[in-house]
């Protein structure tokens, strides 16, 4: 758990952040001074009572939310998320404790210009329903009594931002709008005034989960342009993971059971009820956070297709690769379909889902398991072979992630017992279970080439590379 005492920044605050053009620089997590809009917010032993409640729904947190990143609250219904939240923007107020933007107490900020000034969009878009698109983005910069002609351009500006074209959509009313539109719309509007903070309860809760993924990537684009402290409230932990550059996973009266990157939280759940939370398929979830760029690429013998056949039958021992005249992988081959072949243009069969060095490791995993060779052929610029990626190359990314991690919690004073304890899912299962079934297959494979008469790989080091 990180806590923090409140620190001076000497970074606008939100109450001072009166124009589009303003902006903060401050040190972000990384430590770098890479200028970002963001700016910090210091919970301090906050709690909240609600009248005749008996006991608080928030209870004692501390919390520290760097400028430029963006902090997930994560936890079960009713545990006090939205109004830890909301109490950042006082649209609830804290019975006790301090809440610092930039340094500044926000009790000492007026609230309704502390509300204009930082961003808030809600589960069901929060759209004014007579108003139209045009109006609805504008509605914080007409507050803020902006000219009229750069209210105009501000919105045309948003709506592009969030993928509308203005042409088409500034004109209608929410109700001519998808789910999906709306939320766009509502992300736009809590934009518009270029406030530094963003609050974002459950932002994508009511829509389909395919729209739920574009929107998702949606706002990881804006926030590597933009650099915002975004705050978002979801259940759910996978959103969670996705957007994160740190989670806070908060029990009941918003206790802070752990508050750490995703990769930290997936690699060691700090105790039993985090990693419940954060399922079985944590090792599956930490392949989401890295690139194939990030990872080992074996090389496979590879030959262009009006090559000499001989040409790859010496090289190839189990698989390898046909490449078109422009070195775009068309074709796997094995040994034994190169025996009788007279040329490389009719032999083999196509190469399955291909993987740029950007895909995640899990869009790996997934052409790898689709694939008769246990493994994902990886492209570069314009296509090109590069390499391959295997399965025993993401079994030990993610042992090392998990190694890296197993003693996170040694020095913990808090009363959580350290991770892999009872009732804490082995990480490394689901991907070994995958790596089982792949090399299941294999060994069918290899069975008939036996029975086809024809030799399997000399070497069984060589086996599936
Ligand atoms: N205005 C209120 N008056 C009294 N109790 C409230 C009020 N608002 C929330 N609560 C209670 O405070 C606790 C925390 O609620 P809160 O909405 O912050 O939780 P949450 O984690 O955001 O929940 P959910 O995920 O279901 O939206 C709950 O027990 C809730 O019933």
């Amino acid at each position: 758990m990180t806590t923090s005492d409140p620190k001076t920044a000497d970074t606008p605050t939100s109450g001072d952040h009166r124009t589009e053009d303003t902006k903060a620089t401050g040190s972000n997590a990384t430590g770098s001074n890479a200028e970002h809009t963001g700016v910090e917010i210091v919970l301090d032993h906050v709690t909240k009572e609600y009248p005749g409640a008996g006991r608080p729904a928030v209870d004692d947190v501390n919390l520290t939310i760097p400028a430029g990143e963006t902090v997930i609250f994560v936890g079960p219904s009713g545990c006090g998320k939205t109004t830890t939240m909301r109490m950042i923007n006082r649209l609830i107020e804290p019975t006790s404790g301090r809440i610092t933007i930039a340094g500044r107490d926000n009790k000492d900020l007026n609230a309704n210009e502390l509300r204009r000034n930082i961003g808030y969009s809600i589960q069901s878009a929060g759209l004014f329903p007579h108003l139209t698109v045009a109006q609805n983005v504008g509605t914080v910069p007409r507050l803020l009594k902006w000219k009229k002609s750069r209210i105009k351009d501000r919105v045309e500006e948003m709506l592009d931002l969030v993928g509308l074209d203005p042409a088409e959509f500034r004109d209608r009313y929410p109700r001519q709008l998808s789910g999906g539109q709306q939320q766009r719309v509502g992300v736009a509007r809590a934009l518009a005034a270029d406030p530094p903070i963003l609050l974002m309860d459950e932002p994508f809760g009511a829509v389909d989960p395919i729209t739920r993924g574009l929107l998702q990537d949606e706002l990881l684009r804006l926030q590597d342009e933009l650099h915002k402290t975004i705050v978002f409230v979801t259940h759910d932990f996978s959103e969670a993971v996705k957007l994160g550059d740190r989670i806070a996973v908060l029990g009941y009266q918003s206790k802070v059971l752990q508050y750490d990157t995703p990769e930290a939280i997936l690699a060691a759940p700090a105790n039993d009820t985090v990693a419940k939370f954060v399922g079985s398929d944590a090792s599956l979830q930490q392949l989401t956070l890295l690139r194939v760029r990030d990872v080992e690429i074996e090389r496979r013998p590879t030959a262009r297709e009006d090559d000499p056949v001989d040409y790859l039958r010496d090289q190839v021992r189990d698989w390898g690769i046909i490449l078109d005249s422009r070195d775009r992988p068309v074709r796997w081959v094995r040994q034994r379909d190169l025996r009788d072949a007279r040329s490389l243009r009719d032999v083999g069969e196509p190469v399955g889902e291909l993987v740029s060095l950007r895909s995640t490791l899990q869009d790996a995993l997934e052409a790898i398991l689709a694939d008769s060779s246990a493994s994902a052929i990886v492209t570069g610029v314009r296509g090109r072979y590069e390499g391959v990626v295997t399965i025993d190359t993401l079994i030990s990314t993610v042992r090392t992630l998990h190694e890296e991690h197993a003693h996170d919690h040694d020095e913990s004073d808090d009363d959580s017992s350290p991770a892999p304890g009872p009732g804490v899912p082995d990480v490394r299962d689901p991907i070994e279970k995958a790596a089982e079934a792949a090399k299941a297959e294999r060994a069918r494979s290899a069975d008939e080439t036996d029975s086809d008469g024809s030799a399997a790989a000399d070497d069984p080091e060589q086996a599936h590379r």
